[in-house]
């Protein structure tokens, strides 16, 4: 008999495991976001300043389109629940 093989996982050592590797995804999820709200936030400031509108409803729609494309039916309130929190965040952050 080999002694060096691994003892199989039990269930709870999947979960254990799987968890800590979407605590993790979750984190960097919640990285990522901000980083769009702050990068968003800028874009709108600087037109804004120039003289045009926050919000571009035409660029929202090719937003909400490469979500769906890419999670289906249910991206769409992805990109709608983004763009929420990247509307709104002209001034200073709070
Ligand atoms: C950031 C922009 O401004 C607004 C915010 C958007 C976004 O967060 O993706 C998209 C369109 C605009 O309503 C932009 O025009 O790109």
């Amino acid at each position: 008999m080999d002694d060096t093989t691994t003892p199989p996982q039990t269930s709870e050592d999947v979960i254990d495991a799987g968890r800590t590797r979407i605590d993790d995804l979750d984190r960097r999820i919640i990285a990522l976001i901000t980083e769009r709200v702050d990068i968003s936030a800028e874009i709108q400031r600087v037109r804004v300043a120039a003289g045009g509108a926050r919000v571009q409803l035409s660029r929202e729609m090719e937003v909400i389109a490469r979500y769906r494309e890419g999670l289906g039916k249910p991206g769409t309130t992805v990109a709608l629940t983004l763009l929420e929190l990247c509307r709104g965040r002209v001034g200073p952050r709070a």
